[in-house]
């Protein structure tokens, strides 16, 4: 009865934590499981990695709140061969009994052929058939909620983000960033497609829908699994990029920004994009006012020029928006 409950509880859940947090506390109500925790796996480096993001700590299910690259419990997925092994053949359950004794089981999320997510279950006795039917029953209701869920959160043309749930990953990226080096803090980055209006009106808009989904394209392989890529509607992208220093944030943004330049778009040729970048530290402001400090530095960059990756904070340190902002002042005066 207490399962059922816990059941209804969970496919009440509107966010993935929530979710996540709901299903460990279900499993947790089977006999003989001392531990569950949810792993999360990323690419990184030529090798994946394995750390745990929920987990059991004195009776209270918790969740991390250090960024993947900086947390001190993150291993290398080949210290762990069964897991390894069962993700490369991609299979739906992974069995394992541990040096200690005790039993393990995996349960990767598949999500477009993809494993980022594994629930892991540890027991004392071996899992019997009908220990598994209760396991996986459970886990496939939390799975349809799962992918539910994602769905709800992604832009039907590309796949990626939508703005649904930008505020809550910018306050995890920016409160994780207490952790990070010195010197080093999470970006927020607006990206705009330059003169995008003349690719519709040439070509129509079926070629401007293609060209949005293969820049998504370019931004899912250029920023990959660390980092988390948006598209809040029309031309605009939005990157939130994982801890990194001024000097690496504009490194890579220039990456994408050449690799737009250089490739080669069916039929239109070549196009290229805008950036504007901003900190987002842990006692950065706002997510709007956030937005609207990367969006003036994008607005400079399109007034100078377009195709280029323009830092707020640089610019605002030069004084250019004091500049800007004389300007329009004399203007309005002048009327
Ligand atoms: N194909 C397509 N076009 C879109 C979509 N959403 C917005 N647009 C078009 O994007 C264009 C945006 O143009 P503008 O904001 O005027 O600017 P721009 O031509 O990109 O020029 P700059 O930003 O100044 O370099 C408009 O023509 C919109 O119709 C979409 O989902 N698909």
């Amino acid at each position: 009865m207490d399962i059922l409950q816990n059941l209804v509880h969970m496919t009440g859940q509107r966010d993935h934590l929530r979710l996540e947090f709901s299903v460990l506390s279900t499993l947790l109500q089977l006999p003989d499981i001392t531990q569950v925790r949810a792993l999360e796996i990323h690419p990184f480096e030529d090798q994946y990695w394995v750390r745990p993001r929920t987990w059991l700590e004195e009776g209270q299910l918790v969740n991390t709140d250090v960024d993947f690259l900086h947390d001190p419990q993150r291993v290398a997925l080949n210290t762990l061969p069964a897991l390894q092994e069962g993700l490369a053949a991609k299979r739906e359950r992974i069995a394992w009994q541990a040096c200690t004794g005790q039993y393990i089981l995996w349960l990767p999320v598949w999500m477009r052929e993809q494993a980022r997510v594994c629930i892991e279950i540890t027991q004392s006795a071996e899992f019997s058939s009908h220990d598994l039917d209760i396991l996986l029953a459970i886990f496939q209701v939390y799975r349809n909620y799962q992918s539910l869920l994602d769905y709800s959160e992604r832009d039907a043309l590309t796949g990626l983000l939508n703005r649904k749930t930008f505020d809550e990953h910018l306050l995890r990226l920016s409160n994780a960033s207490k952790h990070t080096d010195k010197g080093q803090q999470p970006w927020l980055v607006v990206i705009d497609i330059d003169h995008f209006k003349q690719v519709n009106d040439r070509y129509g808009h079926l070629f401007g829908d293609e060209v949005l989904i293969l820049v998504a394209n370019l931004l899912r392989s250029s920023f990959g699994s660390q980092h988390r890529v948006f598209r809040f509607g029309g031309e605009e992208f939005v990157i939130l990029l994982q801890a990194m220093t001024l000097d690496a944030a504009f490194t890579a943004l220039e990456h994408f920004r050449q690799a737009v330049q250089n490739y080669e778009f069916p039929q239109i040729g070549k196009i290229t994009v805008s950036l504007g970048f901003s900190g987002a530290h842990m006692h950065a402001p706002s997510p709007t006012q956030l937005l609207s400090q990367a969006d003036e530095a994008l607005y400079y960059a399109k007034e100078n020029g377009r195709n280029r990756v323009c830092h707020y904070e640089t610019l605002q340190a030069l004084g250019v928006f004091n500049k800007q902002e004389q300007i329009t002042h004399d203007d309005v005066e002048l009327f």
